[in-house]
């Protein structure tokens, strides 16, 4: 089937899968069950033979002054999808802030701290993923921390989601990130933009996005991005996908911290399960998607409950009703399901 109408044809991530892009090699894979069916191939089971910190240690390296919800928001999602551990780096008086929100979290008072990159890189040989860039700020002696801590996961070929001001810093340097197929990029609109304009030379505005997004995609050289929105489009220059789960029209701040958290164990586990379990998609394409069906779920689920009132609070209240309706089957929320090895530390 062509698409000759382009993407302006995909449309609630209803209908044909794996249709031809017609110029360029793109598939897009639009159908909304067959999608979610990919993230439910990747989640572990729940069983009694895994011990602490096998489902999942999450970094997010965010938190500053100004913005300590935004990192909050970003662990503790990561937490209520299945992550066991959840580690927030942030700036030293972000920190007891962070820490109030929630007993649950690791808070790390180290970001704006002179011995930082040591003092992060120090943990990642326990952290599977790290999601750098809620409420971090823009401080210029904090981003110079964090390309340091980025230079680092990479080195060690640790998926990293990067998100809000994190985008900021790619969007000064996109060298950064450049060709590192385990990053995933979730710009909201604006930061979109600021992406395009200094990767591609032009913000893209009003042209087609699964296009723009497909582009970004490539000329990162294959970085994962999510272009999150009324829909949201995702593309890791291979495949396009677009997620239209039903969410809610409130747009209170702090959503996009939810997806990005979710995201960071949700990639984890899909590049733990391989390319097998995902049907030959790309697992950060899977992984994102599961992420935006997840977050707009929660949305849809809390403003039921709460209509104009509804924020991000009550969103992350629904993460396990939201998941379980997605993406626990009767087979997958069977608690003695066979282990599979690929789990095994
Ligand atoms: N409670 C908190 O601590 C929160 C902190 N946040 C942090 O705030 C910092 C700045 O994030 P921003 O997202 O404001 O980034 P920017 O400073 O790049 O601002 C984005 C701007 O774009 C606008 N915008 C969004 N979608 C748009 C659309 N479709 N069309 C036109 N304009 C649109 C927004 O209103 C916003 O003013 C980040 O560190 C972020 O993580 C946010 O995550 C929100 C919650
Ligand atoms: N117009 C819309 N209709 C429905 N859902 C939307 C719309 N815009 C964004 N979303 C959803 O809201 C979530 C967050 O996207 P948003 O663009 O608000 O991110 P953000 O600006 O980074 O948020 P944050 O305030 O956390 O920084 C995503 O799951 C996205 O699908
Ligand atoms: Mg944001």
């Amino acid at each position: 089937m062509a698409v000759g109408s382009g993407f302006g044809a995909v449309r609630g991530c209803l209908g044909v899968l794996n249709r031809a892009f017609p110029l360029h090699t793109a598939r897009s894979v639009t159908d909304m069950e067959a999608a979610l069916q990919l993230v439910r191939n990747v989640v572990p089971p729940l069983a009694a033979w895994q011990h602490k910190g096998q489902a999942g240690r999450i970094g997010v390296v965010g938190g500053c002054p100004e913005y300590t919800g935004a990192p909050y928001f970003a662990a503790i999602s990561a937490l209520k999808v299945g992550a066991d551990l959840s580690h927030v780096f942030s700036t030293q008086d972000a920190a007891p802030v962070i820490k109030s929100y929630s007993p649950e979290l690791i808070v790390h008072p180290v970001l704006d701290s002179p011995s930082a990159v040591q003092d992060v890189e120090k943990w990642l040989p326990r952290l599977h993923a790290l999601v750098v860039g809620p409420g971090l700020g823009r401080d210029d002696a904090l981003l110079e921390n964090v390309k340091g801590i980025l230079e680092a996961s990479k080195a060690r070929g640790i998926p990293i989601v990067i998100d809000a001001d994190g985008l900021w810093l790619v969007a000064q340097q996109p060298a950064l990130i450049q060709g590192y197929q385990k990053a995933v990029l979730t710009p909201n609109h604006m930061e979109f933009s600021r992406l395009a304009e200094a990767v591609l030379g032009d913000a893209l505005d009003g042209r087609d996005r699964c296009r723009a997004v497909l582009s970004l995609s490539r000329a990162l050289g294959n970085v994962t991005v999510v272009q999150k929105g009324e829909q949201d489009v995702i593309s890791d220059g291979e495949q396009v996908l677009t997620c239209s789960q039903e969410g809610s029209s409130r747009r209170c701040g702090g959503q996009g911290d939810l997806l990005s958290g979710s995201l960071g164990i949700l990639a984890h586990w899909a590049l733990l399960a391989g390319p097998e379990k995902t049907n030959g998609s790309g697992p950060l394409l899977v992984a994102a998607f599961g992420a935006c069906a997840l977050t707009r779920q929660c949305a849809r689920q809390a403003f039921q409950k709460h209509g104009r009132a509804t924020t991000t609070t009550d969103m992350i209240t629904e993460l396990g009703p939201a998941f379980s309706r997605l993406f626990e089957t009767s087979a997958g929320a069977d608690g003695g399901a066979a282990p599979t090895g690929e789990l095994r530390l």
